[in-house]
């Protein structure tokens, strides 16, 4: 029997069933369970990620479980995972990516262009905040948390004009959309890993990792090795508005966007660097490095503790 440890929202829950599935496929004698769990980031929905500990604190309760032997893997999305695991653990596979592109979403098709000036754009995410003020001066970013459900409730009702989401999210949850603007590099450039679910396993435990290993896809993995390459170099967390998009052609070239902005979008540094996808982890820290000494430094040191 393999266990794997998941949130109980809708959107870890698919993620979740797919990786079972996929074990299924692979191993149709073995049974497979989900274990689903609460966390802290799912139950306190009144104060901000960073007030009540970083984006750990979604996967605090699933690492637990592992670590407790309750359960043998943990099926996380790759955007929210820290780019070091506790001692005891390690990340095993990238299953095959997703769509990376963050939505513009609104109830009447209106681009950002259109909006007019004091229009509320919902989001959280100090990386999408920066990169839109940074285009949109004139637009009001408010900060929204919850489900995905519930965040796209707040622009249908009205109480924001618009949401920006992460597209793989909308499209696993089959949301139904009729305006949407799908916004990529060089303009936007979406959060590294996303779109990427990650599984994680106690470092110990060769049976599970051996049974993951042909469910990991190589294009991805190279992907973000260059994208987490970034965030391990400018020592990044949650509260960095850090973006970065690796993207291999059929040479197997491997092109890197990165931008680091201030906060108010006033600031911004950003490389595009390319080569072959074997030097993935170097091209990473490459533009991490480079972005650090033209400004790089002097942004994170101003950001709030
Ligand atoms: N930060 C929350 C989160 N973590 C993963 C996804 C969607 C799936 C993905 O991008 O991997 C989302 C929602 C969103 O950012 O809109």
């Amino acid at each position: 029997m393999i266990r794997l440890a998941t949130r109980k929202s809708p959107l870890a829950l698919w993620q979740t069933e797919y990786v079972a599935d996929e074990l299924r496929r692979h191993y149709p004698e073995t049974s497979i369970e989900l274990l689903p769990l609460s966390t802290r980031g799912d139950e306190v929905l009144d104060r901000s990620l960073s007030e009540i500990g970083g984006k750990g604190v979604f996967l605090k309760e699933l690492e637990r479980a592992l670590l407790e032997n309750e359960a043998d893997i943990a099926v996380h999305s790759l955007k929210d995972v820290p780019a070091e695991s506790p001692p005891g653990l390690k990340l095993s596979v990238v299953m095959p990516r997703g769509d990376w592109a963050d939505w513009w979403l609104t109830a009447d098709g209106r681009t950002p262009d259109e909006l007019p000036s004091g229009a509320r754009v919902g989001t959280s995410s100090l990386r999408r905040q920066s990169q839109l003020i940074r285009q949109y001066p004139d637009l009001d970013v408010v900060p929204i948390r919850g489900s995905v459900q519930t965040r796209m409730g707040l622009m249908t009702s009205g109480q924001v004009d618009a949401v920006i989401l992460a597209a793989a999210g909308l499209q696993r949850l089959a949301f139904p959309l009729e305006h949407r603007l799908a916004l990529g590099p060089p303009a936007f450039i979406p959060s590294p890993g996303q779109g990427v679910i990650v599984t994680q396993c106690r470092a110990d435990d060769e049976h599970t990792q051996q049974l993951l290993a042909p469910l990991g896809c190589p294009d991805t993995a190279d992907q973000v090795a260059a994208e987490r390459a970034v965030v391990a170099t400018l020592g990044g967390d949650c509260r960095m508005p850090l973006a970065a998009l690796a993207q291999i052609d059929g040479k197997g070239r491997l092109t890197l966007h990165a931008r680091l902005c201030s906060p108010d979008g006033r600031l911004a540094v950003e490389r595009v660097v390319e080569g072959d996808r074997q030097d993935a982890e170097a091209l990473g820290l490459e533009a991490g490095e480079s972005i650090l000494e033209h400004g790089g430094r002097e942004i994170i040191a101003a950001l709030p503790a």
